[in-house]
């Protein structure tokens, strides 16, 4: 069960309050009230001061440009990095530009955001494989994510804006310890390094730190320093978590540039999303070993359908505003429409094939929701050829021989012995064929239940339904 944590840090509750007030002048995007209207989809958990600067800018119609960065600690993005990448997302499609940094140098030190116990370190092939492909995955995220809206929402929207993909080793490779130091240690205080959420919840408790987390702070504050100097990138975004990170590089800004009219006509901002969480409150991510990747080496198309299709009735809402770029009017028309029959899960259904389409396309969204109809009974498929595809494309095709009982089946399929089988088939509880034919003995002979002589559908009971391809 996942959950938007509505605030994690001081002045949390305060802030969410202003932003539900401010939330009743929404309009749909508008430039006008894009951070109302952005904090309405529950995409804003903070701001940083002064925010009506940043109202103003955004009023005035500038362009703005801002990024946020990953570290390649995994093959893939998953969905909680997806939260904020939607906010970049949100501003991308209203034609502001964004950045998206591939962290190939941080990546090595470790970030001790959120974490109780250090990162394990990882051999360099592989943090660079990390990084190849995550900076696949996300330019075709943006890629994606703006075709969708373009098809689905906005046929005429006057285009995204500029996208630009970094790895911070790039710049990072170049830089002098002395150098660095002399120029801006200075500009960096151990006062707020100690005081940061990520070095002191760690210093206060068992858990001990090395100096490649502790520093790793100044890297990312750099980081924004570096984009804001030589890309003109004032806005960091991240996740909750990275508020210490990401202030840490607004300071850094503010004191190097101390007086300059760069720092004076566009400061820098941060904006946090907030973290999705499990149940119990853990960050839904790598480190939780809870993630859903975006990887389809990893998890499927049908495996982030499928993931979405499970969400609760409390949380439809709140995900179709996050995680899709439905207009508010269309998700409180759906939230209706759900609300009148919850059972049939109307909402999760709109929401499951929503993300799929943004994040792999029409076709793959559309094939998983035939997947579900077919397991859920509520859609027939006859042609064989289309089952194999279908159900070996989202890695659930089960394989048998052709020869097999149906009890030795629905043990293998159910994974429990041939007496528990043999009893759920006495029992009645086993149906096979589009029609649901109800088996009460055990059969060797299959054939009359096979579509094209080939794929058998076996239901167990009314939960559990398998595509069997008889060879
Ligand atoms: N569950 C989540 N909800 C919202 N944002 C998240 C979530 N998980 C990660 N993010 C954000 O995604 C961005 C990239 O995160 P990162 O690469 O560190 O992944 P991660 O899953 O947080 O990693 P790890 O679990 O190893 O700490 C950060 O801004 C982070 O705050
Ligand atoms: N520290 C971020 C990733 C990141 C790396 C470099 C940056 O400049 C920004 C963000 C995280 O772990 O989630």
């Amino acid at each position: 069960m996942l959950h938007v944590s509505r605030c994690t840090r001081n002045g949390g509750t305060h802030i969410s309050i202003i932003t539900r007030v401010l939330s009743r002048y929404i309009s749909n995007g508008a430039n006008t009230q894009l951070l109302n209207h952005l904090k309405e989809r529950g995409l804003i958990s903070q701001v940083s001061a002064p925010e009506e600067k940043l109202v103003t800018k955004i009023q005035n119609g500038d362009k703005l440009k801002m990024y946020c960065g990953v570290d390649p600690t995994a093959k893939s993005i998953h969905l909680g990095n997806l939260v904020p990448m939607m906010l970049l997302l949100n501003f991308y499609i209203r034609g502001h530009d964004i950045v998206n940094i591939v962290g190939g140098a941080t990546g090595a030190v470790g970030d001790p955001s959120g974490r109780t116990t250090e990162r394990k370190s990882m051999a360099d092939d592989t943090r660079l494989d990390n990084v190849s492909r995550i900076t696949t995955q996300l330019k075709r995220f943006f890629q994606n994510g703006s075709r969708y809206y373009n098809d689905k929402y906005n046929s005429n929207h006057n285009g995204s804006g500029e996208y630009l993909m970094t790895n911070n080793y790039d710049w990072w490779k170049d830089v002098k310890m002395i150098d660095f130091l002399a120029t801006y240690g200075k500009h960096i205080r151990i006062q707020s390094m100690l005081s940061r959420d990520s070095v002191s919840a760690r210093l206060n408790s068992q858990g001990s730190l090395g100096f490649n987390e502790f520093t790793y702070q100044i890297l990312q504050a750099y980081d924004f320093y570096h984009l804001y100097k030589n890309e003109n990138t004032t806005i960091q975004i991240g996740g909750n978590d990275q508020w210490g990170n990401i202030t840490a590089g607004i300071d850094l800004i503010n004191r190097v540039e101390q007086n300059s009219k760069q720092v004076k006509e566009n400061p820098p901002f941060a904006i946090t999303v907030p973290l999705l969480t499990t149940s119990n409150g853990q960050k839904f991510g790598k480190s939780a070993g809870n993630a859903i990747f975006l990887d389809e080496e990893i998890n499927t198309a049908y495996d982030i359908y499928q993931f979405f299709l499970n969400t609760t009735d409390e949380d439809v809402g709140r995900f179709l505003k996050i995680f899709t770029l439905m207009p508010m009017e269309k998700i409180s028309r759906v939230i209706e429409t759900h609300n009148e029959k919850p059972q049939l899960r109307y909402g999760q259904a709109v929401l499951a094939k929503e993300v799929t389409e943004m994040i792999h396309g029409t076709k793959k969204s559309e094939d998983a929701e035939i997947i579900s109809k077919i397991l859920f009974g509520t859609y027939d498929s006859n042609d064989s050829n289309e089952l194999v595809r279908l159900f070996s494309d989202a890695r659930i095709l089960k394989k048998a021989k052709i020869n097999t009982d149906i009890v030795s089946l629905v043990s293998e399929l159910m994974k429990c012995s041939k007496g528990e089988a043999k009893r759920k088939v006495s029992q009645g509880s086993v149906y096979l064929g589009n029609n649901k034919v109800r088996i009460l003995e055990n059969i060797t002979d299959l054939s009359q239940y096979l579509i094209d002589n080939e794929v058998l559908l076996l239901r167990v009971g009314k939960q559990k339904c398998f595509v069997v391809q008889l060879l």
